[in-house]
């Protein structure tokens, strides 16, 4: 899986120029109708500003190039507003707004590419996000932005401190919410679709949102609370996704005059439905990102024990697992009073065949052994390569006798059988086996160990292809 595809801002791989000028109209669109949707009134006040999310993950995209297009969509989309009023030259100043858009998300992304090369990938790269991604970039173009309004004189020069912080707050949220959704896709997050969680959690949200649009207004509180729960149920694709899609909504809400941040008091409300906004949505993707990476650590230990646990050759259990797993059963003999049986298996005069056919045969051989011995073992059994071509088998609950007769059978069978060498030469290998029972009494499960081993040097010498019971 890969999770950090972020593609570096001046990308290698050129994206297909529809799908580009898709996501510029896309951008114009969000412009134009983003100023009714989400503007407080009677104040005007655009509270989120979800064009600059667009441009940010569209630069880091498509790099430099998207540029001049996000310019041009940002200069239709504002020209009819700015050259409504009395004001002159709205060409020049719309430029302006333009080129400090465009730039605006241009510098973002390459703080993005820079600060975040993986992307985010710990709950502490928030704060990267927060400062270099969003605050910076947005602090600058809104500095050009509102100070073009007032060398325009669509606003006051006492405006301008005020009119930089709302462009920041609503251009940092659109980032964030935008951003976060980028982020959060991964190749499989489409499966969160066929979770109940995700469905279930969608409908607690709009449930949440619609009795809140109502009599219980403070009930929009309980988003967050919903969302963290979901961060553990669902992956980051997932969350992000109704994390970003709720609350959009819930400031859609409130440009409406609904939920409780429509208090007639619109730059006060700005503010707290902006906190609101950030911290949930900070707090959420804080939770689904420690999340996938506790699961990430659980998968690499799982991983890392099952190559340390494991030969990479024959795929069976190393002398390592092996160990441990023969004292739990003599622990368990030893309760239950029941009997196992140790059989030893070393190849016969296999440095001959590594010899004669070459290493690489000599490979095929232990694998074909290995998956012989898998085939002629119970589930309970265990089957492990000691080490070179010498393999064990554990087999519980079982009288030397009746290990006799199955350890014959493995020992035929291998016997029998025939392996094609490099020009074609049909080989026959032979293994020794040692075996050794525990039927109680003081032996430890390494004395029963030894004694297996004891019994294959006397199978070996006493001429090879065959068993000795100790
Ligand atoms: N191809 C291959 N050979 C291995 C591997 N591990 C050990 N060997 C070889 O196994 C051979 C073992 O040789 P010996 O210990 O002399 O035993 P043998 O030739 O089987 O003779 P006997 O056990 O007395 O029948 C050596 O040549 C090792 O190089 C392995 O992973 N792959």
């Amino acid at each position: 899986m890969n999770e950090s595809p972020r593609q570096a801002f001046g990308p290698t791989t050129r994206p297909p120029a529809l799908a580009l000028l898709g996501l510029t109209l896309l951008y114009y669109l969000l412009a134009r109708f983003g100023m009714a949707l989400f503007a407080l009134q009677p104040a005007n006040i655009t509270l989120i500003w979800l064009p600059s999310g667009l441009g940010l993950i569209v630069c880091l995209w498509a790099g430099w190039r998207a540029v001049p297009l996000l310019m041009m969509a940002s200069f239709a989309a504002n020209y009819p507003g700015m050259a409504d009023g009395a004001q002159r030259l709205p060409w020049l100043h719309t430029g302006v707004v333009a080129m400090a858009d465009g730039l605006g998300v241009a510098l973002a992304a390459q703080m993005a590419r820079r600060r975040l090369p993986q992307g985010l990938q710990r709950t502490g790269d928030l704060l990267t996000l927060g400062l270099w991604v969003c605050l910076l970039p947005t602090a600058l173009s809104s500095l050009v932005l509102a100070s073009n309004l007032v060398w325009g004189g669509y606003i006051a020069a006492e405006q301008l401190g005020h009119m930089v912080m709302m462009l920041v707050l609503a251009d940092s949220l659109g980032m964030v919410l935008v951003y976060q959704l980028y982020e959060g896709w991964q190749p499989g997050g489409e499966r969160n679709l066929r979770s109940p969680w995700f469905w279930g959690g969608a409908a607690g949200l709009v449930l949440l949102l619609a009795i809140s649009a109502g009599a219980l207004k403070g009930m929009l509180f309980f988003v967050l609370p919903l969302l963290v729960v979901l961060s553990f149920k669902l992956s980051l694709s997932g969350v992000t996704l109704l994390s970003t899609l709720v609350l959009v909504a819930g400031i859609v809400a409130t440009a409406q005059g609904l939920g409780p941040f429509a208090t007639g008091r619109p730059e006060e409300a700005q503010l707290e439905l902006m906190a609101f906004t950030f911290s949930s949505a900070l707090t959420v993707l804080g939770v689904a990102l420690q999340n996938r990476q506790l699961h990430r650590s659980q998968r690499f230990g799982e991983q890392w024990r099952a190559e340390a646990e494991h030969d990479p050759l024959t795929g069976l259990m190393n002398r390592r697992a092996f160990q441990p797993r023969l004292l739990l059963e003599h622990q368990r003999a030893q309760r239950s009073g029941r009997p196992y049986s140790l059989a030893m298996l070393d190849l016969d005069h296999f440095k001959q065949i590594n010899d004669r056919h070459g290493h690489a045969f000599g490979d095929d051989v232990l694998v074909a052994v290995a998956s012989l011995m898998r085939q002629c073992s119970r589930a309970i059994d265990a089957v492990a390569r000691l080490g070179g071509e010498e393999f064990v088998i554990l087999l519980p609950d079982t009288s030397p006798e009746e290990a006799f007769k199955a350890m014959e059978r493995l020992r035929v069978a291998l016997a029998s059988q025939r392996l094609l060498a490099p020009g074609g030469v049909a080989v026959q290998v032979t293994a020794s086996l040692g075996l050794a029972g525990w039927r109680g009494g003081a032996d430890g499960a390494n004395d029963v160990l030894q004694r297996a081993d004891r019994a294959l040097y006397a199978a070996k010498a006493a001429g090879r292809n065959r068993i000795v019971v100790d």
